[in-house]
């Protein structure tokens, strides 16, 4: 059996704070802004596998309003979100996501990044993509205001 989900998330840039996408601290003069660290890619994974198993989004399981997750490490929020998955029976088919930013530039990041969300997910590389586009100036992220990420993921059933 398959379900798939999708996820889609957004935070701004401020001064004085670290950017951290996917896992990986990124060079740049700005960081993203949020309750936790704001790592945008990876609640965006998190919203897509919640959404693929009908239970909500990060905001449900982890909300800003609790104290526990201030400037929380969004990996263990993906990981114990993994460990929902799993529990229901699933594994990872595959995740495909896009990193929406004007700046930084996220190629010299990608493989590294890559490779974290598939320790995270308890997969291989080769099941996880991970894009990134400008918005060729225009918007919130062309003014580099901010940076948003997609995801799409596709879990398996393990009937066995
Ligand atoms: N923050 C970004 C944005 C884009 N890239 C890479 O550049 C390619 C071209 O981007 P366009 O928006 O002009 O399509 C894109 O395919 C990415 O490989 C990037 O590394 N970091
Ligand atoms: C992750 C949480 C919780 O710390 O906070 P933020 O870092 O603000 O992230 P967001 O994507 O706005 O929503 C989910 C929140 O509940």
């Amino acid at each position: 059996m398959f379900r798939i989900g999708q996820g889609f998330d957004v935070h701004q840039f401020a001064e004085n704070r670290p950017c951290i996408i996917g896992g990986i601290e990124i060079p740049y003069e700005k960081g993203l802004l949020g309750h936790s660290d704001a790592d945008v890619l990876l609640h965006t994974i998190a919203d897509a596998c919640l959404g693929a198993i009908g239970e909500g989004d990060i905001g449900k399981h982890f909300p800003d309003t609790d104290p526990e997750y201030k400037d929380a490490d969004s990996q263990k929020l993906l990981q114990h979100v993994w460990n929902l998955v799993s529990e229901k029976g699933y594994l990872l088919g595959n995740l495909d996501c896009t990193v929406i930013a004007q700046k930084p530039k996220m190629a010299p990041y990608i493989e590294e990044i890559r490779t974290n969300i598939a320790r995270l997910l308890q997969a291989e590389p080769e099941q996880i993509n991970v894009k990134a586009t400008t918005t060729e100036n225009l918007g919130f992220t062309g003014r580099e205001e901010g940076m948003a990420a997609q995801a799409v993921v596709l879990l398996i059933r393990n009937e066995s």
